[in-house]
């Protein structure tokens, strides 16, 4: 039987070296355990552009329907701020997303007990904390028609559209209470149903899976607004957060912020069985490309490292493997070691993003 295969697109900025070393832990557990992958690479993003004048060109776009899992770093960056809208480097990972129709984001933020000090909220408030936001990624104001720039009169109006059927609700929706159901067994779904109709059908359709399908689950409503407050003020009332795109991108950041830093989370973007049962599926740090740190050996590499032991989990069947590089991540972290993202205190040195590759593979080394 043939390997598993996995198309690598580093992208722009900080995504190449990030994924530099989640290339090494791939290596890693194909030598020291066994677990090969057929790896390819390719382009995304701004660099994608720079070759080819798009940033996705069809045949990526192919080999993503074709390969059993995506792992992306990070696309975009000042260079390409002034191209126009249609091939804007974002507009590749969007399109990954959309024709990969990879509807279901899960986005983790746990917090690892030796960064609960630098949390820039109180330890009490974010030690233990362990939540999962899922994130609807296909549909929603980021995708829905009308949208553009038109003039209206002596002046352009911005047009974007907030969009949601009711399949779509429904199917992201069962993501996240199946999600609870292997977790601690409660769904808090966010919308605004007190100011836009797509709230009230999105509230609707949640409560409605839930009657139906799922009353053992725990299901509770709040307003996004309000979700974001709570989320500062006790995010452990939390289990799993169902929210739409748009939302699930803000709180995600957010959320980002209650584990230390944005370069620790990770994400999983699912879609629906292919015909070898896996999901389609591309994983990805949630932090973008980071221009202010790209090329200075700075980057956190974790939140990257940790979305290919998401893969392991979900695309792979390889939990206790996915366990392995978390604990690696638990263990180096313990031990104190932090890049510059992680530094609080005066005195402490910040490590590079390789020697950060270099301690979690001595600790993967030293889990066998
Ligand atoms: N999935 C993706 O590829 C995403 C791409 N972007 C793109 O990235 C570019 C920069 O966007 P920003 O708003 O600056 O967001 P960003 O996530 O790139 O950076 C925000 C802040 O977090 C820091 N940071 C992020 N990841 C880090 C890591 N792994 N290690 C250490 N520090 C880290 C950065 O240095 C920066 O100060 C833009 O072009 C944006 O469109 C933004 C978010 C997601
Ligand atoms: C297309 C991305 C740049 C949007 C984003 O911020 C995200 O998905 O986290
Ligand atoms: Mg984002």
């Amino acid at each position: 039987m043939s390997n598993p295969s996995l198309l690598i697109l580093a992208g722009d900025g900080i995504g190449p070296e990030v994924m530099t070393q989640v290339n090494r832990v791939i290596d890693w557990i194909g030598d020291k355990r066994g677990l090969a992958f057929d790896v390819s690479e390719d382009l995304v993003g701004g660099a994608a552009y720079d070759k080819h004048g798009t940033p996705l060109h069809d045949d990526t776009m192919a080999k993503a329907m074709e390969v059993d899992a995506v792992l992306l770093g990070a696309v975009g960056g000042p260079k390409y701020d002034a191209l126009d809208f249609s091939v804007k480097p974002e507009r590749g990972l969007l399109r990954l997303r959309k024709e990969m129709d990879l509807y279901a984001n899960l986005r983790p933020a746990q917090c690892f007990d030796a960064l609960a000090d630098f949390s820039s909220l109180k330890r009490d408030v974010v030690a233990g904390l362990d939540i999962v936001i899922v994130r609807e990624l296909t549909s929603g104001i980021y995708f829905g028609e009308p949208r553009g720039i038109i003039h209206e009169g002596n002046e352009r109006v911005g047009i974007n559209t907030q969009r949601y059927t009711e399949s779509e609700i429904d199917r992201v929706a069962r993501s996240a209470f199946e999600l609870a159901r292997r977790r601690g067994n409660k769904v808090c779904s966010m919308e605004k149903a007190n100011v836009m109709e797509s709230g009230i059908l999105w509230r609707e359709v949640v409560q409605k899976v839930h009657d139906e399908d799922y009353p053992d689950v725990e299901l509770s409503h709040m307003y996004a607004d309000a979700g974001a407050m709570q989320l500062c003020r006790w995010p452990k009332q939390f289990d799993v957060i169902v929210t739409d795109n748009l939302f699930g991108d803000l709180l995600s950041d957010a959320a980002a912020m209650l584990t230390g830093s944005l370069g620790m989370l990770p994400s999983a973007s699912l879609g629906a069985p292919m015909a070898n049962g896996r999901p389609k599926a591309l994983y990805e740090p949630v932090h973008g490309s980071a221009p202010d740190i790209a090329g200075q050996g700075k980057a956190n590499p974790i939140a990257c490292i940790l979305s290919f032991a998401m893969a392991l989990r979900y695309s792979f069947d390889q939990g206790d493997e996915a366990v392995r590089i978390e604990k690696a991540v638990e263990k180096v972290l313990a031990d104190g070691l932090r890049t510059a993202d992680l530094i609080g205190e005066e005195g402490v040195e910040p490590v590079s993003t390789e020697q950060m590759g270099d301690a979690i593979l001595a600790a993967l080394d030293a889990s066998l």
